[in-house]
């Protein structure tokens, strides 16, 4: 009997090592993507992907896989990364661009497809129409006074725990302005962060950085993802912590909706008349107020970084907006746009990959065929960084962009592009151009200094280690 036990097993392990095998062989040799050059565990299993993902060094390491292959790689069995500007009409802008790639859904709030992570563009459509009214520029001019106002307030504040001559976590500042320019913007009733208790961390900080931390399982199976993402907040040591965040952002969307009704020009109130339940309104009014926070309060808090690190810049900034009619939209200043297109460029808000999921029928790109269901994609990452579109990319130097060349142009990329670009970019280019004036207008980084290091984990929404950035006055 114990013979026949052992035959099973070493039937069974023999197996599986002759399937794994075979697996190994298929994907590097008789793959449809076997012609793509990559590392071969990363042809062999996604493990290489979720690892680097997982870690916060997937654009980094791809980007050098694309130093030592070439602009075409794949990372994974299934999925193949760009670094040719040439490849990001196709993917994300002609014929609609692509759709976007599975695990988008990992970012669905409360079992809802947000606007952001809806994979059917029907399904977006609808509730994207009932909104996007929001988001153009003649809407926003008419409410500016609106963001000008929480502005100021973040200026104020700013300037207070700069006198106190102890560290001022500049990240704090900008995305308590940003969570309260988007409530106050787009609900009509303002979180008020930036009235807060000064020097204490943001009470919404723990519930972006929960959603910023979805991003470390992007790549995963829904399924996984779920498994994984209940035990790791299950182990989470600052739970509670969490907890209270989360029930401060839930409650105060949940009271949006409540109070809502669909004839309110609101952007709950819009959802509503468009017939999506209020359960749902929840989610997409939590979605937008994430995204809203973090990718804006990222890259205003950059820009602050850049401006005190560089006083030649930050003086001739000051001299724009100083000589500039008080009246003047600051988005037409040139310097000052100079200044925002750079710290876009170099914020890393979303540093990751955008995916897509090649259509029925393949594409070819310069001679080189991708199968139908092939996960593709370029990042802003290895974009931004491109010593040959930018010249010494790791310096903040606005003075790029008073000439800037075609590729320049089209690989500059921090909102995405095509019709999955992002919807409220008037809206984020308005808060950081209001703020950055306001703060060039009030001189409030004159004699600020960078303290330590700002280091990111890239995560689809990267992640700012001790999510610290820090300026010192003297
Ligand atoms: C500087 C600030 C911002 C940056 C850099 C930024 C960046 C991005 C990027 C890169 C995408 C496209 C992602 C993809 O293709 O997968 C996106 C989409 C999106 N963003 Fe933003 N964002 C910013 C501000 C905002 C704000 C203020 C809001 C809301 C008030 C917002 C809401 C959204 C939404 C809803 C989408 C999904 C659009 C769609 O798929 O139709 N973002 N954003």
């Amino acid at each position: 009997m114990a013979f026949e036990g052992t035959n099973t097993v070493v039937f069974l392990a023999s197996a599986l090592l002759i399937s794994a095998f075979s697996v190994v062989i298929y994907r590097l040799y008789f793959h449809p993507l076997s012609h793509i050059p990559g590392p071969p565990l990363a042809c062999i299993t996604s493990l290489w992907l979720y690892t680097k993902t997982y870690l916060g060094t997937e654009a980094s390491s791809i980007d050098r896989l694309h130093q030592k292959y070439g602009p075409v790689v794949r990372i994974a069995p299934n999925e193949v990364d760009f670094s040719d500007g040439a490849a990001l009409a196709p993917i994300y802008t002609e014929k609609g661009g692509f759709l976007k790639a599975e695990s988008y859904r990992n970012f669905d709030i409360e079992g809802h497809p947000s606007i952001f992570s809806a994979l059917d563009p029907v399904h977006r459509k609808s509730r994207a129409k009932a909104v996007v009214g929001m988001f153009a520029s003649s809407s926003i001019r008419e409410r500016i006074g609106i963001i000008e106002e929480c502005v100021v307030r973040m200026v104020d504040r700013m300037q207070a725990e700069a006198s106190t001559g102890k560290a001022v976590n500049v990240l704090n500042l900008t995305r308590s302005l940003a969570v309260d320019a988007v409530s106050a913007y787009l609900f009509g009733k303002s979180y008020n962060g930036i009235a807060e208790e000064s020097g204490s961390q943001l009470s919404a900080s723990e519930f972006v950085n929960t959603f910023v931390a979805v991003g470390r399982f992007f790549y995963l199976p829904n399924w996984a993802f779920i498994l994984l993402e209940s035990w790791s907040a299950k182990l989470n040591k600052d739970k509670s912590e969490v907890d209270k965040s989360m029930a401060a952002i839930n409650s105060f969307a949940e009271k949006l909706v409540e109070e809502a009704r669909p004839e309110d020009p609101t952007y709950q109130g819009r959802m509503l008349k468009a017939g999506i339940s209020e359960h749902e309104t929840v989610a997409q009014c939590l979605d937008v107020m994430f995204a809203g926070t973090d990718s804006t309060g990222m890259n205003l808090a950059t820009a602050c970084w850049h401006l005190a690190q560089n006083p030649k810049q930050y003086e001739r900034l000051r001299q724009e907006v100083l000589s500039a009619d008080p009246s003047t939209d600051p988005q037409t200043l040139p310097y000052l746009s100079a200044v925002l297109r750079e710290t876009l460029r170099l914020s890393f808000a979303n540093p990751t990959r955008l995916p897509r999921a090649v259509p029925a029928g393949g594409w070819t790109f310069k001679g080189i065929y991708i199968p139908p269901s092939t996960v593709v994609g370029l990042s802003p990452y290895t974009l931004h960084l491109n010593p040959a579109v930018f010249p010494s990319p790791e310096k903040f130097l606005p003075e790029r962009w008073e000439d800037p060349t075609p590729e320049m142009n089209r690989d500059h990329i921090p909102f995405g592009l095509g019709p999955r670009q992002c919807i409220a970019r008037n809206l984020a280019m308005a808060e950081l151009a209001l703020g950055v004036r306001e703060i060039a207008k009030r001189d409030a980084l004159r004699g600020a200094r960078t303290r330590g290091k700002v280091v990111l984990l890239e995560w689809f929404n990267s992640k700012v280690e001790g999510e610290k950035i820090e300026l010192v006055w003297s």
